[in-house]
């Protein structure tokens, strides 16, 4: 059974070893990329990540730069930031950890960030070059999902896939990313009706809902292959745990293939993360992909 588990450690711990090796080669070139994280306010789970995110970059020889700023902190001293970092030629990569205090437009900021070192993808002009099929920055949880996706099955063309969420951040660029690959794609949500009976017509399901177990072993047809990106703290059993969206224990039985949570996706975002961040500091110094 164990063999139908796609190993989001592993899988990661690949594709930041690439990205060491590009960024070597970079360094030879006098080019040392660099990501800028910017967290605004106290959530735990915020600094949690943006941790991870350091220690990641540290590892495959990213420099990066950390600014904290308090929960109170105004959209224009967030926006001051961001724009000294627009300015500033050393820094390649630019990620506002979301969501931000509820005072703050989020979009505002994130339209404040120079597309070229929008590491996140979440710029409109990135999102529109997303749907167009230009070479853009890709938001990093999808392209991870798709880095899983294409690790365990190959060729996606002609697949149906279901993605069960539809929100900016995933869910949409999700679609987009799949129908980029030849997939016949349903995008489910909260008002889509009987959703169970549309989900279980997938090869593949890619749940991003945020809605811990939400998705049985009744939704998934025989043999598919389900990538979850939900990550819900749950309590249970009197102590505090992960779980994602699908009930892993009834769906792995069903199933040929399904990511763990935690273990799966999570690190695969972060380490698409530093390739996206060695993809801008490439373009940013007229590099093609081979150089
Ligand atoms: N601008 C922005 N970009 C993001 O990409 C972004 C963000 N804001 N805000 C928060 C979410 C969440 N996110 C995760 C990244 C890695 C793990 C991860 O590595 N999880 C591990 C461990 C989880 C744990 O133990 O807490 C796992 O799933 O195995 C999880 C979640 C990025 N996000």
């Amino acid at each position: 059974m164990s063999s139908k588990l796609i190993d989001g450690k592993a899988a990661s711990a690949r594709v930041l070893a690439e990205v060491a090796a590009d960024v070597a080669v970079l360094k030879g070139a006098g080019i040392e990329p660099a990501l800028a994280v910017v967290l605004v306010g106290d959530d735990p789970a915020s600094h949690v990540y943006v941790r991870n995110k350091v220690l990641r970059a540290n590892e495959v020889g990213i420099r990066s730069l950390e600014y904290r700023l308090g929960a109170d902190a105004s959209a224009e001293a967030v926006l001051e930031v961001v724009a000294g970092l627009n300015a500033d030629a050393s820094v390649n990569g630019i990620l506002v950890q979301l969501p931000l205090p509820a005072h703050i437009d989020e979009t505002r900021v994130l339209q404040a960030i120079d597309p070229a070192k929008d590491v996140d993808g979440f710029h409109s002009e990135n999102v529109g070059g997303l749907s167009q099929g230009r070479p853009v920055l890709t938001p990093c949880t999808p392209a991870g999902c798709m880095r899983l996706l294409r690790d365990t099955l190959g060729d996606l063309s002609g697949k149906h896939a279901v993605v069960v969420g539809r929100s900016n951040i995933v869910g949409k660029p999700m679609a987009a990313l799949l129908l980029a690959a030849n997939c016949s794609v349903t995008v489910l949500h909260s008002r889509s009706v009987k959703p169970e009976k549309l989900c279980g017509q997938a090869d593949i399901v890619v749940a991003a809902v945020g809605r811990p177990r939400m998705i049985g072993a009744d939704w998934i047809k025989p043999g598919a292959v389900v990538i979850d990106v939900g990550i819900n703290r749950i309590d249970e059993d009197g102590r505090s745990r992960l779980v994602g969206d699908v009930d892993f224990d009834a769906v792995l039985p069903v199933a040929s293939a399904i990511t763990p949570v935690p273990g799966g996706v999570g690190p695969m975002t972060i380490a698409l993360l530093m390739q996206n961040t060695v993809t801008a500091a490439r373009q940013q110094h007229g590099l093609t992909a081979q150089e």
